[in-house]
């Protein structure tokens, strides 16, 4: 068996990416942030405060004829950029790209932190991170990826991101017509919950490539490229404008600008991002400054081949080989 689904970019700056997921009998469809950097499948619900609510869509347990309470069950759990949320859990029958999974763990929020109530495009999350980040407690539950996998034909995913286009998460199964390169795989490092390897070197602009172990995780979840200062630095000496800009804590540059592109190296190939993946968006609407895509992961302690970098390529996240396939798209 296998499963397909769709995924759009939620805005102009690709900065999430919506999938929709159906939970419930009947079927209610709710708007979804694939994250393989946590492990919990979260969402407003009828429990959610209204005045946190409005403008989502709910998940009503009440409404649906296969959903169990987990009694005594509670999660609360925070991302990377300080967002949290946290409530209770029921198990319901779960459905991504025509694959069900009878019993999962839905963790539905009865409390969500601003930066989730003003993101109105998505109404949770489903984690696709590894089983020891789950946050329910007592007793932690499985991932709906962890809980299909012994079902799927192989027990792998692949996410296709694309800019400004639909691209696809799908399970059990690599179309490798998606991507234009060799898939190269690299040994996965899931003890800390999220998809974690070593990248083998980096280039700027289709330079050779500079040996330098990089090791980070593979975050659908996150936006940006985030890697250590000194590569930073290195990519923008060649972005002539480029400047440190405090209020929009990151490096900024003219629009204008033909930015180069940039390599890495993972699993004997070479990913390259093209100058323009680089360039994420405008810092305001109509501003000729531009946000780079690329920034420093000093201040978080580690590197995150988020979207930014997944965009440039088909990545084959594959847990029963407990490694990590990189194309180049
Ligand atoms: C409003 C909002 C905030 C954060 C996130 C979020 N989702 O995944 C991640 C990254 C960082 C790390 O925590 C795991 N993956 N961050 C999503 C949101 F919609």
């Amino acid at each position: 068996q296998t499963g397909s689904a769709n995924t759009n970019p939620s805005d102009s700056a690709d900065d999430e990416y919506i999938t929709s997921v159906s939970i419930g009998t009947p079927a209610q469809v709710l708007p979804l942030d694939f994250d393989t950097g946590s492990s919990d499948l979260w969402v407003f619900s009828s429990e959610t405060p209204k005045s946190s609510a409005s403008g989502h869509t709910l998940y009503s347990p009440s409404k649906s004829s296969t959903a169990k309470k987990l009694s005594g069950s509670t999660w609360s759990i925070e991302y990377g950029d300080k967002s949290s949320s946290s409530g209770d859990v029921y198990t319901d029958v779960v459905t991504i790209g025509g694959f069900s999974v009878k019993t999962q763990a839905v963790e539905s929020a009865t409390k969500v932190s601003t930066q989730f109530v003003q993101d109105t495009v998505i109404s949770g999350l489903v984690g696709l991170g590894f089983d020891v980040g789950n946050q329910v407690s007592p007793r932690p539950q499985k991932t709906w990826f962890s809980n299909a996998a012994n079902s799927l034909a192989e027990p792998l995913f692949t996410a296709d991101l694309r800019h400004q286009e639909t691209g696809s998460y799908n399970f059990g199964f690599i179309d490798t017509s998606l991507a234009k390169g060799t898939i190269g795989y690299t040994p996965a490092d899931g003890s800390e919950g999220y998809w974690g390897f070593t990248a083998t070197g980096y280039s700027v602009g289709g330079a050779k490539l500079n040996r330098n172990s990089i090791t980070g995780i593979a975050d659908t979840g996150t936006t940006l490229l985030l890697l250590p200062d000194n590569i930073v630095d290195a990519y923008y000496n060649n972005v002539e404008s480029a400047q440190y800009d405090d209020s929009q804590e990151g490096v900024v540059f003219d629009c204008s600008e033909d930015l180069p592109s940039f390599s890495f190296g993972v699993g004997g190939q070479t990913i390259t991002i093209s100058g323009d993946l680089l360039n994420l968006t405008p810092i305001e609407e109509g501003s000729s400054t531009c946000f780079g895509g690329l920034q420093s992961s000093a201040d978080i302690g580690i590197n995150i081949f988020g979207d930014v970098a997944l965009k440039a390529a088909l990545v084959v996240f594959d847990l029963g080989n407990e490694r990590l396939g990189w194309a180049q798209k």
